[in-house]
């Protein structure tokens, strides 16, 4: 099924279980899905099967952060799951991201996008200061997206704040994946770069990530809904 939205709803649940009755809840024709850390920890690659047995295309975000020929060989086994997208972290350099790339190219019958991940969404100035990073995130997130490009990558995952000044950068072709997204007044929890869904969209993103809002929401899918015509207005 064709996915008519931008949005991915953020599947983090403690089981299979709560995470497939959300699933039920949605539609795979006006979002997709995200199955990440804590998911795919406790379920295994089983819930894959699940979520694309309900026809959803599935984001697999485990951000995966090692040495080129791990890395390579994590997302080569992500493509032959069937996902529609998967990460690895740009901080894992140039070797690390063309190793991967080139080993997805090997996979003829598999488009998984491949999308690596620049400055957390939860991280400002002060939290790069203390790792060492001294220039503005939006600077830190500019040079890894150069590096995530010229590395092959398809795009990128950064804060819709930064969508404006890497599509100017990069191009409109280059995939900007923006989590950190919070409908007007909802909670920011710990996220600290945030957009509304419609100003990511204006601002140039391409998928929009969503979790919290949507799935701890007392009617997720009005949220959902409201969130898809806000994008849909802008048209
Ligand atoms: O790669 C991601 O998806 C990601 C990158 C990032 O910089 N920030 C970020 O929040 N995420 C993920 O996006 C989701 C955001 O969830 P909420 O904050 O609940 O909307 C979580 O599943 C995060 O793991």
């Amino acid at each position: 099924m064709t996915c008519q939205s931008p949005i991915v709803v953020a599947l983090d649940f403690p089981t299979m279980a709560q995470s497939i009755e959300m699933a039920k809840r949605l539609d795979p024709s006006q979002c997709r899905v995200k199955v990440g850390k804590e998911l795919f920890t406790t379920a295994g690659p089983a819930i894959l099967d699940e979520l694309h047995g309900l026809g959803f295309e599935i984001f697999l975000d485990l951000k995966f952060h090692d040495i080129p020929n791990t890395v390579a060989k994590a997302v080569t086994a992500a493509a032959k799951a069937g996902v529609w997208m998967v990460n690895v972290h740009a901080s894992g350099g140039r070797r690390m991201m063309e190793t991967s790339a080139n080993a997805l190219q090997q996979i003829t019958d598999q488009n998984t996008l491949l999308i690596a991940v620049t400055v957390l969404t939860s991280m400002d100035q002060s939290d790069l200061s203390e790792v060492g990073i001294n220039v503005t995130p939006e600077e830190h997130v500019k040079r890894l997206a150069s590096l995530a490009k010229s590395s092959g990558m398809d795009g990128v995952v950064c804060s819709a704040q930064e969508s404006s000044m890497l599509s100017n950068e990069l191009g409109k072709d280059f995939v900007l994946v923006t989590p950190g997204i919070r409908p007007a007044g909802a909670d920011q929890g710990d996220q600290k770069r945030i957009m509304t869904p419609a100003e990511a969209m204006a601002a140039g993103s391409h998928y929009l990530v969503m979790g919290r809002p949507i799935t701890q929401a007392a009617d997720p899918i009005a949220v959902l809904t409201k969130a898809n015509a806000d994008i849909a207005s802008l048209a």
